[in-house]
């Protein structure tokens, strides 16, 4: 039981004056600004944090200097023990009428002496309209909650996390880096996501570094700099940049870049980078850029083991209420293991395959659709000129007509299928894929592969295209591998 004459909220207060007065940093005690004090047992103290993730940083990097901090106020040694409190991320009622506010501060941190943004808390607010999402241009599926945390991630997600919850507070930038297919456009749109729904006052941004590169090329040739400063600078309180690593080589998007990033950093704004690559190992950028990127934090993500890819189909099929056997799950996840988004196809073309043939999913069955997706998986590489030669030939048209502008049903048909595959069968980002189709907006790429994806499990016709396309582009692959 809590003894009776300690008053928790002083405590905890203190404490906090205690963490900041003992040098942890700044970003360190954001994981604990909507942490509360809830008891003291004896010599345990026990905190509640909102989040498992949370939780997790607390006691792996924060259970000493929060445990003496606790000790130094209440006089005898603390042992700590952390519990999570969903209720926590609506506390502070008191802005609930006027949502967040963003108040300039002197503030102590790792940049001694620069103005620092304080953040004070809104309550949720109600889910995001469309609308809204079109702007910042997020994709409604990726949040936390979407989110499976596992070994290779849990560090990023943490951060991610403080990020959108105490934003230009924590970390700015982060830089969060891996390789394809591992969940970094994921990690970018939930903070986006988490962002708007929380603050709803400050303006999001997400794009890829290729659109930022096009529109900063737009911007010159429509000699528009103005509305592309307002645009990246002024009108954006969080940036979401994917992608860095297309920046290299480009010298004058990247003398644009650093400028925008500087504009934004005085002014406290947040800004969060991905790259394939972290900032020391991208040579094709400026030195002035990548030291930049590493004033914040740089975090890493890497493959999920087996059980954070079982937990990652697990939650996938339940988001769209597919019925799967755990061994087929187990199998599916076993026979995949480097790349998520390759996972998420594994999962959609056994499900499609038990759909289109009226029958259950089995594991002979699934054994079966993975065989023909992976078949000759280890020789030469597929790329999308490869994947739009061999589209081209399958449906009688021409790679213009692939570019080109007609949107007839079997035109469109062809195209959003080659779309989808190089969705599926590359690393490539969407503004590339876009680019090689004619010059097509990522949204038109990313309409193409949900269509695709969709309409694989019911139309039987599709399907058995998309799985002779496929070994194709595979067979095709391997042959120009062994050259
Ligand atoms: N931990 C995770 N939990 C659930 N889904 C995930 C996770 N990681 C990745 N995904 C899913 O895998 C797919 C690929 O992830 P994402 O596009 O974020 O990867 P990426 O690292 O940005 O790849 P690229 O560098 O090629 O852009 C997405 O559909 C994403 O939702």
């Amino acid at each position: 039981m809590t003894e009776p004459e300690v008053d928790l909220a002083h405590v905890w207060h203190a404490t906090l004056l205690g963490l900041e007065d003992s040098g942890t940093p700044a970003r360190d005690r954001a994981f604990l600004r909507i942490a509360r004090l809830v008891g003291i047992v004896g010599e345990t103290a026990l905190l509640a944090v909102p989040y498992d993730h949370t939780k997790v940083f607390v006691e792996t990097t924060l259970n000493d200097p929060v445990c003496n901090a606790l000790a130094a106020e209440l006089g005898h040694p603390v042992r700590l023990a952390v519990t999570v409190d969903g209720s926590l991320t609506s506390i502070e009622p008191d802005d609930a009428d006027d949502g967040p506010s963003l108040v300039a501060a002197e503030h102590d941190d790792d940049h001694v002496g620069q103005t620092e943004l304080q953040v004070t808390t809104a309550p949720p607010r109600d889910p995001i309209t469309v609308n809204q999402l079109d702007d910042a241009r997020l994709n409604p599926r990726y949040t936390f909650e979407s989110f499976v945390v596992g070994q290779g991630n849990r560090f990023a997600c943490a951060a991610a996390q403080a990020v959108a919850e105490t934003p230009a507070r924590s970390y700015n930038p982060l830089f969060v880096y891996g390789e394809s297919g591992l969940g970094k456009t994921h990690l970018l749109h939930a903070i986006g996501n988490y962002v708007r729904s929380y603050y709803p006052q400050l303006r999001v941004l997400y794009v890829n570094s290729e659109e930022f590169t096009n529109d900063f090329i737009n911007s010159i040739r429509d000699e528009a700099g103005r509305s592309f400063q307002k645009r990246y600078r002024d009108n954006v309180d969080v940036l979401l940049i994917d992608d860095v690593q297309f920046l290299q080589g480009k010298e004058s998007t990247q003398e644009e870049f650093f400028h925008t990033f500087n504009a934004l950093h005085n002014s406290q704004k947040q800004i969060v980078l991905s790259s394939d690559q972290p900032p020391k190992k991208l040579n094709g950028l400026e030195d002035r850029l990548r030291s930049r990127f590493e004033w914040g934090l740089t975090t890493d993500v890497t493959p999920p083991d087996l059980e954070t890819r079982i937990a990652i189909l697990r939650r996938k099929a339940d988001s769209e209420k597919m019925q799967l056997p755990a061994d087929v799950l187990t199998l599916i996840a076993d026979k995949v293991a480097t790349n998520i988004r390759e996972l998420e196809g594994a999962l959609i073309r056994v499900t499609a395959y038990a759909s289109v043939s009226k029958q259950p999913v089995t594991v002979e069955s699934a054994s079966q659709v993975l065989k023909d997706l992976m078949v000759g998986n280890a020789a030469g590489q597929i790329t999308i000129p490869l994947i739009m030669d061999q589209s081209a030939e399958f449906f009688d048209v021409t790679i213009d007509d692939l570019c080109g502008p007609s949107r007839s049903r079997s035109m469109a048909n062809a195209r959003q299928i080659a779309m989808y595959l190089c969705r599926e069968l590359t690393d490539e980002s969407l503004p590339h894929i876009g680019k090689y189709f004619g010059g097509r907006d990522h949204t038109t790429v990313m309409y193409a592969d949900r269509k695709i994806r969709d309409l694989m499990g019911s139309k039987p016709h599709l399907f058995d295209q998309i799985t002779e396309l496929t070994s194709r582009v595979r067979r095709a692959a391997n042959e120009l591998g062994r050259g």
